[in-house]
C-alpha cells in the first residue's frame, strides 16, 4: 500500500525493504550506465585531484624552507615556482573534471528522473477510481514532486559528495599513515570518540527537535480552528478561553525547543573543543616527532591539512547519509505508487470509436459495496435493461445510491456481484478505454478547466473542427452566450478570466457530449436549480442532444423526466418501482408519488 502510517517495531523492517525498493530506480539508471561510469571517472579523478592539494602544499612549504641541498626525489620539484606551478595545474585540472563531473551527472539524472516523472503520471493516470477516492490523492501532487525532487538532489549531489567524501577519507587515510604511522594513531585515537559521541548526541537533537515541530503544528491546529470556526468563538465569547489555549501551546514549545538549543549549543562546543584539542595534540606531538627528525616541517604542514579533510569527510558522511536515507524512503513512496494495482487500460494508442456499437445496457442481479466499506451493500439486486436508444431516468432519496449505479455503467467500479452487460456482451470484454470512449457525461457540477471556451468544447474530441466545434456550441444553446463575449470561443473562463454561470457552464459541458457524439448519454442533473430561462435553454439542449441515444438521467426534479420511456425509483440501493411516469403517479403510496407530492408542495 502507499505510504502506510508505520509503528515503531516495523519500522527497521519495511527500511529494509525500502533499501530494497531504492534498487529499482537503476532501472532507469540502466540505459545511461556507461555515460554514468564516465561522470563516476571524472568524480575519481577531481577528488584525487583535490587530494593532491595538501601533499604539495607541504612541499610549498619545505621548498621554501629548504636550504638548497635538499633534493626532492619524489616529485623532483626543487624551487618554489615548480610546487607552485604543480599547484596551478592541479586545480586547473581539478575545474575541468568537476565542472563534467557535474555535467554529466546532472544529465543523467534529469534524463532518468524525466522517464520517472512520465512513468509515475502514466501509472498515476490509470489507477482505479477507488484509488482517487481515497484522502491522500490531495498530497499526490505535492508528494511527487517533493519526492522527485530529493532524488534529484540525491543523484546530482549528495550521491557524488558521498562518494568523494569515502575517496578522501580512504586515501586520506592511507597518506596519513605514509607520513607518519605515530601521528596517524594518536590522531584517530580522538576521532573516533568523537563521532561516537557526535552521531549520539545528533540522534538525541533530531528527537528535540522534532518534538518541537510536532508541538508546533499543535498550535497551528489551534489558530487554524479558531479562525476557520471563528463565528463560534466570538458567538460564545470564548475569545479568552482561545487565547489561555494559544498562549499555554506557544510557551511549551519554546520550552522544547530552548531544551534543544541548550543540547545544540553543547554540542556545538564540544565539537569545538574536541576538534581543536585534537588538532593542537597532532601539532604538539608533531613538533616533537620534528625535533627527533622524524618528520620534515612540510610534511607536518601536510598531515594537518589531510587531518582536517579526513576529519570534514568524516563529519560530513553522517549528514550525506541521512540524506541518501531521505531519498531511499522517497523512491520507496514512488515505487509503492507504481506497485499500486492499474485499471486494465491500454493507453499505447488512442480510446477507438466502435462503429456497430448500439448502446444496450443490462445489469443482471449486480449488488455492489465500495472497497472502501466492504461491509455495506450500496446497490443490492439490481436488474434492469435500458435499450438502443431509451432513455431511462432514475429517481430517489439522497443516498439511494443513483450515483453508484451510474459509476458501474462507467466502469469507475465492477458489481460485487451480478453481471454488466453491454450490447449483450459482458463489459469485460470491451477494452476498458474503447468503451468508456462511447460515453459522455454531463454531470452535476461541471468543472471546466483554466483554458479557452474552444479547448472547453474540443475535450470531446481534440481533433475536431473549427465548423465542428461551432455547431455543437449551436447544439448546445452555447453559441449566442460565447458569442456575446469580445474573444467568443476563445474567452479565457475559470479564475484568470470569465466566471461562467452554471446554466452556461452546463452548456459548454453538453456541447463538450455533442462533440463526442457518444453512444450512451449520462446526465447528473443539477441538484440546484437554474433560474428558468436558464433552464429551458440547457433542457432544450439535453433533449437535442439524447434523441437516437441510450440516456441515463439522475433526476432531481421530477418536472424534467415526465416523458422519460422509464423511471426507476431506487430506495437504500433496490429498485422499488419501475415504470412511466403515468403509471407510477398512479401507484397508492408508492414512493414516486409520494416524492411527487413532496416536489409539488415545495415549489
Ligand atoms: N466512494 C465511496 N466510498 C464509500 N461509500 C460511498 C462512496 N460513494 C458513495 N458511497 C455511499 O454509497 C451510498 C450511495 O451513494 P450515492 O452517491 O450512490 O447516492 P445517491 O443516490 O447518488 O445520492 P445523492 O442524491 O445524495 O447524490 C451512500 O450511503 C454513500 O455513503
Amino acid at each position: 500500500m502507499f505510504a502506510p502510517k508505520r509503528n515503531k517495531k516495523e519500522k527497521v523492517k519495511v527500511s529494509k525493504q525500502a533499501w530494497k525498493k531504492a534498487l529499482r530506480l537503476f532501472a532507469y539508471l540502466k540505459p545511461y550506465s556507461g555515460k554514468f561510469s564516465i561522470g563516476l571517472v571524472f568524480l575519481l579523478l577531481s577528488s584525487l585531484a583535490s587530494m593532491v592539494f595538501p601533499g604539495l602544499a607541504g612541499k610549498l612549504v619545505d621548498a621554501g624552507t629548504s636550504t638548497g641541498s635538499e633534493q626532492d626525489s619524489l616529485l623532483n620539484l626543487d624551487n618554489i615556482n615548480d610546487v607552485a606551478l604543480a599547484l596551478f595545474l592541479i586545480f586547473g585540472l581539478n575545474a575541468i573534471f568537476s565542472f563534467f563531473r557535474i555535467y554529466i551527472f546532472n544529465d543523467v539524472t534529469e534524463r532518468m528522473l524525466a522517464k520517472l516523472r512520465q512513468d509515475t503520471y502514466k501509472h498515476l493516470l490509470k489507477l482505479p477510481m477507488s484509488f482517487f477516492n481515497s484522502q491522500r490523492v490531495g498530497e499526490l501532487n505535492s508528494r511527487i514532486s517533493a519526492d522527485i525532487a530529493l532524488l534529484q538532489e540525491a543523484f546530482t549531489t549528495v550521491l557524488a559528495e558521498f562518494i568523494r567524501q569515502i575517496i578522501i577519507i580512504v586515501v586520506g587515510l592511507a597518506l596519513l599513515i605514509f607520513y607518519s604511522w605515530k601521528l596517524t594513531l594518536i590522531m584517530m585515537a580522538t576521532l573516533p570518540v568523537m563521532i561516537v559521541i557526535a552521531i549520539f548526541f545528533g540522534k538525541f537533537i533530531k528527537k528535540l527537535s522534532k518534538k518541537t515541530q510536532d508541538k508546533v503544528s499543535e498550535s497551528n491546529v489551534i489558530v487554524e480552528e479558531t479562525f476557520t470556526g471563528i463565528a463560534n468563538v466570538k458567538s460564545f465569547a470564548n475569545e479568552f478561553f482561545e487565547i489561555a489555549r494559544y498562549t499555554k501551546s506557544t510557551n511549551e514549545i519554546r520550552k522544547i525547543a530552548m531544551k534543544g538549543a541548550t543540547w545544540r549549543g553543547g554540542f556545538a562546543s564540544f565539537i569545538i573543543f574536541a576538534l581543536f584539542g585534537s588538532i593542537v595534540l597532532v601539532i604538539w606531538q608533531g613538533v616533537l616527532l620534528k625535533e627527533a627528525g622524524e618528520i620534515k616541517i612540510g610534511e607536518l604542514f601536510s598531515f594537518i591539512l589531510y587531518s582536517v579533510f579526513v576529519g570534514a569527510s568524516f563529519g560530513g558522511t553522517a549528514d550525506l547519509f541521512a540524506r541518501i536515507q531521505k531519498a531511499v524512503g522517497a523512491t520507496e513512496h514512488l515505487f509503492d505508487l507504481m506497485d499500486e494495482t492499474t485499471e486494465p487500460l491500454d493507453i499505447s494508442q488512442k480510446a477507438q470509436k466502435l462503429d456497430d456499437f448500439k448502446g444496450i445496457i443490462e445489469f443482471k442481479n449486480v449488488s455492489f459495496h465500495y472497497p472502501s466499506r466492504k461491509n455495506h451493500e450500496v446497490l443490492k439486486h439490481i436488474d434492469l435493461k435500458i435499450d438502443h436508444g431509451q432513455n431511462l431516468a432514475i429517481v430517489g432519496p439522497s443516498g439511494a445510491g443513483k450515483s453508484t449505479l451510474i459509476q458501474l455503467v462507467l466502469r469507475f467500479y465492477d458489481a460485487s456481484e451480478g453481471k454488466l452487460l453491454f450490447d449483450d456482451k459482458p463489459a469485460e470484454d470491451y477494452k476498458l478505454n474503447n468503451l468508456r470512449n462511447q460515453m459522455a457525461v454531463v454531470p452535476q457540477e461541471v468543472i471546466l478547466f483554466g483554458g479557452t471556451i474552444r479547448e472547453n468544447i474540443a475535450y470531446g474530441d481534440p481533433e475536431a473542427s473549427e465548423e465542428e466545434i461551432v455547431e455543437a456550441a449551436k447544439k448546445a444553446n452555447a453559441l449566442e452566450f460565447i458569442e456575446r463575449f469580445e474573444e467568443g470561443l476563445e474567452t479565457i473562463v475559470g479564475e484568470r478570466g470569465v466566471q461562467l454561470s452554471g446554466g452556461q457552464r452546463q452548456r459548454i459541458a453538453i456541447a463538450r457530449a455533442v462533440l463526442k457524439n457518444p453512444k450512451i448519454l449520462i446526465l447528473d442533473e443539477a441538484t440546484s436549480s437554474l433560474d428558468s430561462e436558464s433552464e429551458k435553454l440547457v433542457q432544450d439542449a439535453l433533449d437535442k442532444l439524447m434523441k437516437g441515444r441510450t440516456s441515463i438521467v439522475i433526476a432531481h426534479r421530477l418536472s424534467t423526466i415526465k416523458n422519460a420511456d422509464e423511471i426507476v425509483v431506487l430506495k437504500d440501493g433496490e429498485i422499488v418501482e419501475k415504470g412511466n411516469h403515468s403509471q407510477l403517479i398512479k401507484k397508492e403510496n408508492g414512493v414516486y408519488q409520494n416524492l411527487n407530492e413532496l416536489q409539488l408542495t415545495n415549489s
